[in-house]
C-alpha cells in the first residue's frame, strides 16, 4: 500500500489554490506537480471516497481517517454547518439542498479552501475526502491542485441505498451517524441478497436523533438520480487514471469493514488499531 499511498508534497497548499480555482480561470493555476526528486517530501494519504447517498462513506471514511490519522473531510458536512450557521449562504444552500440538487462548485471551493486552511493551521496533513468531487470539473480542479493517490468507490443496490437514507440518524449533541433500519433485501433480478443490522445510538443519543431535511424518500430518490447523471462520470475519471479502487459493500460494518482493510491492502493489527473505537 506503501507505495501506491506515500506520494509526495504538493508545494503549495491545496487550500489556498482551491480558492483561486473559484474562479472561473481555472487554466490560470499553476499546478504544484510533486516534486519526485526530494525524496524527503514524502506526505501523508490523500484518499477520495466516491459512491451513491446512503453508501456509508461517511461511515468508513471516518473509520479509515482514525486508522490512518488524517482528516475525514465531507463536503457534505461542511454544506450542513454553513446551512445551520444562519449566515449570508444559508437561505440559498437551503433551497438546493432540500431539493437533493448540488451546490454550485464555487460555493464547495470556497467552504472546502476554509476547512483545508483551518486544518493546515492546526498541522493536519492528508485527507480522506468524502462527497467531493461529485462533478467532472470539480474532479478536474483537484487534479489540478494536488495529487489524489487512490479512490474507493463504494457500491450498494438502489432499494438498499434508500433504505438506508430513511434509517439514518444523527446525535444532535456528538454529532456521530447512526442507522434504525434493519435491512434484509433476499437475492432478485441478479443482485446479491444483503443483510445489515442496524446500528443504534448509546443511550446517551437516543433522545437526540435528528433527520436530516434531505433524507425523504423524494429527495433521496432525486439525489440518487442525481448521482447518476453527475456524478457518475468521476467514477469514470479516475478509472481511466487507475486510480478507481471498486468495492461492493457486502453487508453492515461488521461484513464489511474487514474486507475493505483486506481491498486496501491494510494490516488491521497494526499500530492504529486502537483508533478503531
Ligand atoms: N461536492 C459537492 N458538490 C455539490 N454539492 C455538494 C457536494 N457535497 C455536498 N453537496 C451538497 O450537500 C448535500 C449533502 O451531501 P452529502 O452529505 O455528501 O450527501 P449524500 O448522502 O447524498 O452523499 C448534497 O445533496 C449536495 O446538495
Amino acid at each position: 500500500m506503501a507505495a501506491i499511498t506515500r506520494l509526495l508534497k504538493p508545494s503549495s497548499p491545496i487550500s489556498s489554490l482551491l480558492k483561486r480555482s473559484g474562479s472561473t480561470m481555472v487554466s490560470e493555476i499553476e499546478s504544484p506537480r510533486p516534486n519526485f526528486s526530494d525524496p524527503k517530501a514524502s506526505r501523508n494519504f490523500q484518499w477520495v471516497f466516491l459512491g451513491c447517498p446512503g453508501v456509508g462513506k461517511g461511515t468508513y471514511a471516518s473509520r479509515l481517517s482514525n486508522f490512518l490519522g488524517v482528516p475525514h473531510i465531507a463536503t457534505g458536512d461542511l454544506v450542513r454547518a454553513e446551512l445551520s450557521s444562519s449566515g449570508p449562504l444559508s437561505t440559498q444552500l437551503a433551497e438546493i439542498v432540500n431539493q437533493g440538487k448540488l451546490v454550485s462548485d464555487e460555493i464547495i471551493f470556497n467552504l472546502l479552501s476554509k476547512r483545508l486552511e483551518a486544518g493546515e493551521k492546526k498541522g493536519e496533513s492528508g485527507f480522506i475526502l468524502d462527497g467531493f468531487p461529485r462533478t467532472i470539473r470539480q474532479a478536474e480542479i483537484l487534479d489540478e491542485v494536488t495529487e489524489i493517490d487512490l479512490v474507493v468507490n463504494l457500491k450498494l443496490r438502489e432499494d438498499v441505498l434508500v433504505e438506508k437514507c430513511l434509517g439514518r440518524r444523527t446525535c444532535s449533541k456528538c454529532g456521530k451517524g447512526f442507522n434504525v433500519a434493519t435491512i434484509n433485501a433476499k437475492a432478485e433480478d441478479g443482485r446479491p441478497a444483503i443483510s445489515m443490522a442496524p446500528l443504534l445510538p448509546p443511550s446517551q443519543c437516543a433522545d437526540k436523533l435528528i433527520i436530516r431535511a434531505d433524507d425523504t424518500e423524494e429527495v433521496v430518490k432525486a439525489r440518487l438520480n442525481v448521482y447518476q447523471e453527475t456524478s457518475k462520470p468521476v467514477e469514470d475519471f479516475y478509472r481511466d487514471q487507475g486510480k478507481l479502487l471498486e468495492f461492493d459493500l457486502p453487508g453492515g460494518i461488521r461484513a464489511s469493514w474487514p474486507k475493505l482493510l483486506e481491498a486496501l491492502n491494510i494490516d488491521e493489527s497494526e499500530d492504529k488499531r486502537s483508533a478503531l473505537g
